[in-house]
């Protein structure tokens, strides 16, 4: 089953958290007929390109029970709804401007039975709140990001990373984070084996704040 390529990455899960993940496949099957959020060959690949795919940020930065962390641009739930179901003790909020995407999240959170995980449908730069860190997925090229996230992010860490922005990417990054001299890139091929991952990271960029 392909759920157990998380098993195989993640290999210290609660037997709550082996069930909620193989859950989801039915679950976005089930929900992806209704409304078309996920594409039909990803759905088949669910576990591998979206999953395990969101976990890599699991595999750079730990949350700590009590934190918050924002997924802008969520989708149909990635990487947010993966990494609630890791960080059961972490708060995240999923945003999208899409009405009928998080229509598929709140669908999905509460076929999981997760308690960790808010959904808002709006714009990010509408958003007032603070956030330890912010993951996100396909949304935007780094400098709007920032633009659009500068403010929401709290300035006290409380994780050895300071607080920022946690973004997966894919290809060559060089032109688009020129400007970034603190930004870290960490590549997925250093924790997973699968040819699907050989060009994909993570980037890390930790906030900067006056004073
Ligand atoms: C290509 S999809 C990626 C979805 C998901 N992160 C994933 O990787 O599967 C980009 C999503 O970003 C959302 N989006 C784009 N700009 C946004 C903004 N300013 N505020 C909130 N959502 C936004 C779109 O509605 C869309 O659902």
């Amino acid at each position: 089953m392909a759920v157990d390529l998380i098993y195989k990455y993640f290999p210290t899960l609660t037997d709550e958290q082996k069930e909620q993940f193989a859950k989801l496949q039915e679950l976005y099957q089930d929900w992806n007929q209704k409304i078309n959020v996920v594409s039909r060959k990803d759905i088949d690949e669910l576990y591998l390109r979206h999953v395990l795919h969101s976990l890599a940020i699991a595999k750079v930065q730990q949350f700590n029970p009590g934190t918050t962390v924002l997924d802008v641009g969520t989708g149909g739930g990635f990487p947010g709804i993966p990494l609630a179901i890791l960080f059961p003790e972490t708060h995240f909020t999923l945003v999208d401007a899409i009405g009928k995407k998080i229509k598929v999240v709140e669908e999905v959170v509460e076929g999981l039975g997760i308690t960790n995980v808010t959904a808002k449908n709006m714009r990010v730069e509408e958003l007032k709140e603070q956030f330890d860190f912010i993951v996100s997925r396909a949304v935007a090229a780094m400098p709007t990001f920032v633009h659009w996230v500068k403010g929401k992010v709290k300035k006290n860490s409380v994780h050895e990373r300071r607080n920022g922005i946690l973004y997966l990417k894919g290809g060559d990054l060089t032109e688009e984070l020129m400007d970034y001299k603190t930004v870290e890139i960490i590549d997925l091929p250093d924790f997973y084996e699968e040819e699907f991952f050989d060009t994909k990271k993570v980037v890390y960029l930790p906030m900067k704040f006056k004073g």
